[in-house]
């Protein structure tokens, strides 16, 4: 089975590679939402496939280096699309959240990617 849990983080980025004139190339904003999806068998015992709890301390770490950062200053994040952020969100993630399936960024309201690690 999966479960999901959903966050959010305001932080600023432009898109260095689209053209001068489109309006993604300006500084501006977003309140960002993750939904973090791991899978597996519910424990007998607990009725669970895991503690919600366990994904929010697991994405803790990742998710303060981004909340209220400009995030083409992070490392890896210089083209900050969602897609590009899905990707770097997984590589930091997957380590310590093995039974982790897929990651939903949203930049707005009606745009998203989601990303199941292939590349
Ligand atoms: N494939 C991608 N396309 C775009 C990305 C992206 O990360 N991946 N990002 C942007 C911009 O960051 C932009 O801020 C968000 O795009 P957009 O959906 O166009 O935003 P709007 O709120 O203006 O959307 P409307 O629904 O048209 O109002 C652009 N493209
Ligand atoms: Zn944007």
């Amino acid at each position: 089975m999966e479960i999901f849990k959903d966050f959010t983080f305001e932080a600023a980025h432009f898109l260095p590679n689209v053209p001068e004139a489109h309006k993604c190339r300006r500084l501006h904003g977003h309140s960002y939402r993750v939904r973090i999806t791991v899978k597996g068998p519910v424990l007998d015992d607990m009725g669970w496939v895991m503690d919600f709890g366990e994904i929010k301390i697991a994405f803790k770490p990742i998710l303060d280096q981004l909340d209220h950062w400009y995030l083409n200053e992070i490392d890896g994040l210089e083209n900050p699309t969602s897609e590009v952020l899905a990707r770097w969100i997984w590589t930091r993630l997957k380590p310590s959240l093995p039974q982790l399936v897929r990651i939903d960024v949203s930049e707005t309201c009606t745009s998203g990617c989601s990303f199941a690690g292939e590349h």
